[in-house]
């Protein structure tokens, strides 16, 4: 089986709203299928660290181990894959010289869609389909942005931004493999419990 249901349910760190590893546990006891380490302005060995305890527990949870931004930090802590922007290593180039990684883009555009495709992306994150608190200045595309989206590639795609327990069915519906989420989870009282929540609507819509 492809990596590709490991996509359905992928929670993204924010440790302005809780601390890593605790947060990531819960989150995996309660059904996250990917993690991913969201880290900004931080010491590289710092993310190292933090990316090797996380490496650690996604192994134990069967689930699939994402870094933002940072292939070096990726490669040295043996993730899965690597979350790649507009700002960061072009994609043709970290999969040169990062075979091993998945790579997933993120786009906020169907033309940068079809462009991270053709450039060799294993899958999308596609947003923002709603406003959101969590990140400053992103591009609302909507429901039919990211219908497009999803119509026009042949690579899995995650949905991210402003994604919680009301909307979510809606944005599965659209065709998606999973929905990303960071504040619906990591912004929950209760973590483990937000999680569950959120997978029992991935397996109502996705199976
Ligand atoms: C799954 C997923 N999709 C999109 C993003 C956003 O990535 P990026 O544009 O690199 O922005 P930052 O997260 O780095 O602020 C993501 N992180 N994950
Ligand atoms: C990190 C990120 N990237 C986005 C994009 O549109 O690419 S939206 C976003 C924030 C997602 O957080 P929340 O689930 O709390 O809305
Ligand atoms: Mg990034």
């Amino acid at each position: 089986m492809s990596f590709k249901k490991y996509l359905k349910l992928y929670v993204i760190t924010d440790r302005r709203l809780k601390p890593e590893v605790e947060s990531v546990r819960q989150a995996l006891e309660g059904g996250a299928t990917a993690i991913q380490m969201r880290i900004k302005d931080a010491p590289t060995r710092e993310m190292y660290k933090m990316g090797r305890e996380l490496r650690k527990l996604t192994r134990e949870y069967d689930a699939l181990f994402f870094v933002d931004d940072r292939i070096d930090v990726a490669l040295a802590v043996d993730a899965d894959g690597v979350q790649l922007g507009p700002e960061d290593m072009p994609i043709e180039v970290a999969k040169e010289i990062a075979p091993s990684l998945l790579i997933g883009a993120s786009v906020y555009s169907l033309e940068e869609a079809l462009d991270a495709e053709a450039k060799g992306a294993d899958y999308l994150g596609a947003g923002s389909v709603f406003p959101t608190k969590t990140k400053s200045d992103v591009r609302v595309i909507g429901l039919e942005g990211l219908r497009r989206i999803v119509e026009s590639v042949s690579i899995p795609v995650v949905a991210i931004g402003g994604i919680n327990r009301e909307n979510a069915r809606e944005v599965l519906k659209t065709g998606v493999d999973g929905i990303a989420v960071i504040s619906a989870v990591m912004g929950a009282d209760d973590v483990k419990r937000a999680t569950e929540e959120l997978r029992k609507i991935v397996e109502e819509v996705l199976g």
